[in-house]
């Protein structure tokens, strides 16, 4: 049984505190992006395992899709195992989300495929103890997102527009990012704008596109910046690095101006180019 595990993108990102447990509060719009990975699952009678063919990410118990799974199995009791075989073309570590989508998409195939012993809210949370990026993926939907990052109120305005990605050849941790984010930085002028936004606000590529993070990736990584200018310079209606980085996108009016931006834009050395379309309509995990 084949199943695909979308990337997403960050439209905006609005870093609005720091918590006790050195988590950090956001303000964000997310919404999956037609790039996939590949999921197949075979039931057995008992275990985990996966085999990923991809050199940065790990086949052993830490991979996120294997974590879902046990984890599904522990809290329901089912007393079955299932063989995860994982083919990524999301870019690994990319602020595309794709080990949290993976995660996603294995507890809610799990628990289809189980008569759906675990209620949504539950899936949710489960979800949040994997990563804080896992519950908008069983969400499933273009989503505004509070806490860090799991609180999730559906957002239906965003237009299906396609983008261009640019994925930078640089390793970057999430981690690291918001360990140097410098929050009294971004954070004064903030609050009051931030909270205008609701899920009836149209959304202005001109006006919106907007990450916090960027404040320490561009400083760090010129490639980043550069990336952009490429995306600006090939006819983006907007650009924005999405989540902690390195990948940047482009909004384009239609999916010729996205092709054409794909096919000419210069590449660098180990960079990867894409072309997708924002899920606006959702997709099914
Ligand atoms: C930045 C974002 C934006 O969507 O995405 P990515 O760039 O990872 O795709 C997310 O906030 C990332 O979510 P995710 O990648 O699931 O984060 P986790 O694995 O839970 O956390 C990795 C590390 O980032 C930091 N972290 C994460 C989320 C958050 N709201 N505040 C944090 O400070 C913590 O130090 C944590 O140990
Ligand atoms: N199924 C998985 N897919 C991708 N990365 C995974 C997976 N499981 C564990 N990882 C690890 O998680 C880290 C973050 O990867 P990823 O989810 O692609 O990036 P991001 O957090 O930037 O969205 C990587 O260091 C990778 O080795």
């Amino acid at each position: 049984m084949k199943v695909l595990s979308p990337a997403k993108i960050n439209l905006f990102l609005h870093v609005t505190g720091k918590r006790a447990d050195g988590y950090h509060d956001l303000f964000t719009l997310m919404c999956c992006i037609g790039l996939f990975d590949e999921l197949t699952f075979e039931l057995t009678d008992s275990g985990v395992s996966v085999r990923c063919d991809h050199s940065a990410v790990p086949s052993d118990a830490s991979n996120l899709a294997h974590r879902a799974a046990t984890l599904f199995f522990e809290r329901t009791g089912i007393q079955a195992g299932v063989s995860i075989t994982l083919v990524k073309h999301i870019p690994v570590a990319a602020g595309l989300g794709g080990g949290s989508s993976n995660a996603a998409t294995v507890l809610v195939w799990l628990n289809n495929r189980f008569g759906r012993p675990l209620s949504m809210d539950r899936l949710l949370e489960m979800g949040a103890l994997l990563g804080a990026d896992v519950p908008f993926f069983i969400f499933g939907r273009p989503a505004l997102a509070t806490g860090i990052g799991n609180r999730l109120v559906a957002y239906p305005l965003l237009p299906s527009l396609p983008v261009v990605l640019i994925h930078p050849d640089i390793p970057v941790s999430t981690g690291d990012i918001y360990k140097s984010f410098n929050l009294t930085l971004t954070n004064n002028k903030k609050i009051s704008t931030i909270h205008s936004f609701t899920k009836q606000t149209p959304f202005e590529f001109a006006k919106h596109l907007e990450n916090d993070l960027e404040t320490v990736t561009l400083e760090r990584y010129p490639e980043i910046g550069a990336a952009k200018k490429r995306l600006v310079a090939a006819g983006a209606r907007g650009v924005l690095m999405s989540g902690s980085g390195p990948a940047v996108f482009g909004v384009f009016k239609d999916p010729a101006a996205a092709e054409q931006a794909y096919a000419t834009i210069p590449r660098q050395t180990g960079e990867r180019l894409f072309c997708a379309t924002l899920l606006t309509a959702g997709h099914t995990a």
